[in-house]
């Protein structure tokens, strides 16, 4: 039986936001009875058919990698993020600050990948925090960027309106507003489970850009991990 290869996305965004419930439902299509708060990282696969319908489809495991929100956790984390083939950035619609917390959490991941050495990253300062996400993403990155935003059903009328109409974003990424408590909202053959898709395909296209750029300069990959729970020695 020949191995079947594997996508890391990273799911990154404030503590309590929905990171975890979100996942469950991405990954087993129905919602999590009683999320537990993430201390460390917690991984969730899936089968993805990438290209499916195409003569290039080809089945790959979907890794998300979910770390925790809190602060406290901010040097621990940052051993997860490498290899990092897209990133999902997860907010709660019923609180701003969240969203506005997106561009930090983008720069620490980024800052990650400069520190290691990504290409596409070049010239990016591992220590910077005023990275400029939107040119960066803009022009250089490849990695393709999910936006979710959750607790739509918490969200009053007047401004649900106005937050079910954005689509394109600052990422300039595809965007999906659910009730993380909902299956309808990812269900077979909606629009944000297209959305998902075509996110995946982009993840994994990504990736086998990664494999054949290690190939050419014989960077060395990290092994991958299944599903499974890492705690950080330190909790709150
Ligand atoms: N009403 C509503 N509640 C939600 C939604 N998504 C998540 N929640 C609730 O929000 C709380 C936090 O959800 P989690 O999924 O644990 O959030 P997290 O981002 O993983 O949190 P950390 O583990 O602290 O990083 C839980 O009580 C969830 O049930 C949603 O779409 N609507």
């Amino acid at each position: 039986m020949s191995s079947i290869d594997r996508v890391r996305i990273m799911v990154l965004g404030d503590s309590g936001v929905g990171k975890t419930s979100f996942v469950h439902l991405a990954s087993h299509n129905e919602p999590i009875k009683s999320p537990s708060w993430t201390i460390g990282c917690s991984v969730e696969v899936k089968l993805h058919e990438f290209k499916e319908g195409t003569k290039e489809q080809k089945t790959f495991f979907v890794e998300f990698w979910d770390v925790g929100g809190s602060n406290n956790h901010r040097n621990t984390r940052q051993v997860f993020y490498n290899p990092c083939h897209g990133a999902i950035l997860v907010h709660d619609l019923t609180n701003r600050k969240s969203e506005e917390n997106l561009q930090k959490w983008l720069t620490e991941l980024l800052n990650r990948e400069a520190a290691n050495g990504d290409a596409n990253l070049s010239g990016v300062s591992s220590d910077s925090e005023d990275l400029d996400v939107e040119n960066l993403l803009g022009a250089n990155s490849l990695m393709p960027i999910l936006l979710v935003g959750t607790k739509l059903d918490q969200v009053d009328d007047k401004r649900s309106n106005s937050v079910n109409k954005s689509s394109r974003n600052r990422y300039n990424s595809e965007e999906i507003l659910l009730d993380c408590r909902q299956a309808r909202y990812l269900a077979a053959g909606t629009s944000n489970a297209v959305k998902l898709s075509r996110f995946y395909d982009k993840v994994i296209e990504n990736s086998l850009y990664d494999r054949r750029k290690n190939d050419r300069f014989g960077t060395n990959t990290v092994a991958p991990i299944f599903s499974t729970k890492f705690y950080s020695p330190h909790q709150d």
